[in-house]
């Protein structure tokens, strides 16, 4: 285990889309008293103001421009957080597939990875956090103490993912919303920058036949299991 760190350990949630990452972070931050920090979030932000810019998604001196200027953060409302971009609060803006597709386009630049890269390792340096995205165990945080890799099937995703989309109004087929989840995986797993992919030594988690209190079970047993280890020195 590295250097006790000030808050607790740092914990990587990685994945792709659908398998429950922000699902799972959510409730295992509750349980642990740890700070929720949901890294697709602050990609799916740039993306936006990207957008409003009129910023090209290959543009990196226009990318990197923008992420100079742009503070995200994130507020704790109730149960949920609230994502702001430069003190807008853009929760719900930053949800759409589009928003999604457009940000998988911009998260394969250089310049957004870098900026963010380093946001991303100030709010968890101290630990006692729960970082949740494609690449916290192999690039921001590969010292973290606890590493999870949280997949399912493309079909289950999918579906998961038309249900969410059905739910807000979304007219999307479960067809149409399976293709854009195997997009995006494929978009994800292949850049050059930061690909996603499942570090050594995380803890694989395939959520296709079990419940979100199944997948929490089996992850706060693994972080406690660890705290103790750490406790042990
Ligand atoms: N194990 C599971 N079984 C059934 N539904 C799930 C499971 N995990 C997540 N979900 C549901 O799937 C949808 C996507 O989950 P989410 O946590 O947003 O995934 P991710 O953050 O990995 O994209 C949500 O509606 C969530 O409630
Ligand atoms: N650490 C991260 C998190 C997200 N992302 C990108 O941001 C997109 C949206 O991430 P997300 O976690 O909000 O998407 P979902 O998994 O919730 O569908 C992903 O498809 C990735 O392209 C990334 O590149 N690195």
């Amino acid at each position: 285990m590295s250097a006790v760190r000030e808050n607790g350990v740092i914990v990587a949630i990685d994945g792709p889309s659908g398998a429950g990452k922000s699902s799972l972070t959510k409730l295992l931050a509750r349980r642990l008293g740890y700070i929720h920090i949901d890294t697709g979030a602050m990609f799916r932000a740039v993306a936006l103001m990207s957008k409003r810019a009129g910023i090209a998604s290959d543009d990196d001196a226009g990318l990197a421009e923008l992420c100079r200027g742009l503070e995200i953060t994130f507020v704790r409302d109730g149960e949920n957080c609230r994502v702001l971009a430069n003190g807008e609060d853009v929760s719900r803006e930053i949800r759409s597939e589009e928003i999604g597709l457009l940000t998988s386009a911009i998260s394969a630049r250089k310049p957004v990875r870098e900026a963010l890269l380093i946001m991303q390792r100030a709010m968890g340096a101290k630990g006692g956090v729960i970082l949740e995205g494609r690449d916290i165990g192999t690039v921001v945080f590969p010292d973290a103490e606890v590493k999870f890799f949280l997949s399912a099937s493309a079909e289950e995703r999918g579906r998961r993912r038309y249900l969410e989309l059905a739910a807000r109004g979304d007219q999307a087929t479960l067809e149409e919303t399976i293709a854009k989840v195997i997009q995006r995986d494929r978009q994800d797993e292949g850049r050059e920058h930061a690909p996603l992919k499942q570090a050594e030594d995380a803890l694989p988690i395939d959520s296709t036949s079990l419940s979100i209190d199944q997948v929490l079970t089996v992850m706060e047993n693994a972080v406690r299991e660890r705290l103790v280890q750490g406790d042990k020195g």
